[in-house]
């Protein structure tokens, strides 16, 4: 099959993939209403153009809180990618993100060390659930600051796991043998098996707090939705935050993450970058989420395609292709670069 889009990458991986572990990517949260309601959402907003502004080929390239990135696009924390290429798993992805130029943030739950992503060299971010053991929470910090993270990700959406009935109906609870998440095994606090993670309701700004004093890395909150909780992680001296539904797979029902940019934009009022994930399938969407405010927008799903399809090829062959869509929406739009975007290039399909 000839792959010309992002969707596609899906199809080969439904082909490659153990059924199974297909289904731990691509599900959701119960009905999956927000899975769908990510993309339906970019599909209910309309581009409108300027014109005549010779804005010449457009410019990509960024930076997001100190770090330069070739283009507006990150690699969302997904777990668990030797599911998808056993051989290398985060590997394969941490090269194609480094000689894509764009930032990689690792999952806590990777399938290899954290040391090991950061081997291949590119823009690292280090995602973190915060473990009631603050010992062992201050330990994971300090093994992604040693190795190189530039910025730490403090998911936030997961007081508890959502509730993934696919998972449930294949009886997927723990990763096949020979798989673990790595950076979690061999200081005695645990052999690296997923039932030992907790997701904590007790988890609170008490902790983001503390987070605060134990790291000087930039801090971003992942998983905001709510704008009054967007004014208080600033407050709470937060660097930037990840407007998110965690890809639909935690609270079923939440509204689609993109419809939330614009309140959470006009609640931190530029005070801190944002990042916008959840449904990003094409350059169009890329250029709405920048357009309503995003510095950048992170991808999950569609790595994960990439990978299983053909390894660090197919990551790299994802994130040329959703380059080219935006230099194409951007040029199509009259902008020279996201800089040049209005909020007013965004409307409702069907309103005026
Ligand atoms: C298979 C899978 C595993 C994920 N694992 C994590 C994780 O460990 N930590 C986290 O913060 N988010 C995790 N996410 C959520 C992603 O970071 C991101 O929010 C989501 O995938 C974005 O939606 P998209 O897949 O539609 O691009 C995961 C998502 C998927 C699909
Ligand atoms: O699958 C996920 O989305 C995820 O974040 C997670 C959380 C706990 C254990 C495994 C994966």
């Amino acid at each position: 099959m000839r792959v010309v889009n992002l969707r596609d990458f899906e199809d080969v991986a439904r082909e490659k993939l153990d059924p199974v572990f297909y289904d731990y990517f691509a599900s959701g949260a119960q009905d999956e209403v927000t899975v769908a309601a990510n993309e339906a959402a970019y599909r209910r907003l309309a581009l409108v153009p300027r014109i005549l502004r010779g804005a010449g080929l457009p410019s990509l390239a960024t930076r997001v809180l100190g770090c330069a990135a070739s283009m507006p696009v990150m690699l969302a924390p997904t777990a668990f990618h030797r599911l998808a290429w056993p051989s290398e798993g985060e590997a394969a992805t941490a090269r194609a993100a480094r000689d894509a130029g764009v930032i990689m943030i690792a999952a806590m739950l990777s399938t290899i060390t954290v040391e090991e992503i950061a081997a291949a060299g590119g823009t690292l971010w280090f995602q973190l659930y915060v473990q009631p053991d603050r010992g062992f929470t201050e330990s994971l910090v300090r093994r992604a600051e040693a190795a190189g993270c530039r910025a730490l990700v403090v998911t936030v959406d997961s007081p508890a796991l959502g509730r993934n009935e696919r998972g449930d109906r294949n009886d997927f609870h723990d990763l096949p043998p020979g798989v673990f998440c790595a950076n979690l095994r061999g200081d005695g606090w645990s052999n690296g098996h997923v039932r030992q993670v907790v997701l904590s309701p007790e988890i609170s700004w008490s902790h983001v707090e503390w987070l605060r004093e134990v790291t000087r890395l930039p801090i971003l909150l992942k998983g905001v939705l709510h704008p009054e909780d967007a004014r208080l992680a600033v407050e709470n001296g937060v660097d930037g935050l990840i407007v998110s539904n965690h890809g639909g797979r935690q609270l079923d029902t939440t509204p689609a993450s993109i419809d939330r940019l614009p309140v959470i934009a006009d609640a931190v009022a530029g005070r801190v970058p944002l990042i916008v994930d959840g449904g990003v399938r094409r350059g169009t969407d890329v250029v709405k989420a920048l357009a309503l405010g995003a510095s950048a927008v992170a991808i999950g799903r569609p790595v994960l395609w990439g990978l299983a399809a053909d390894g660090s090829e197919g990551v790299a062959a994802v994130l040329a292709l959703l380059r080219r869509e935006i230099e194409n929406a951007l040029t199509l739009c009259g902008a020279a670069s996201a800089g040049d975007l209005g909020r007013d290039q965004v409307v409702r399909q069907g309103m005026p």
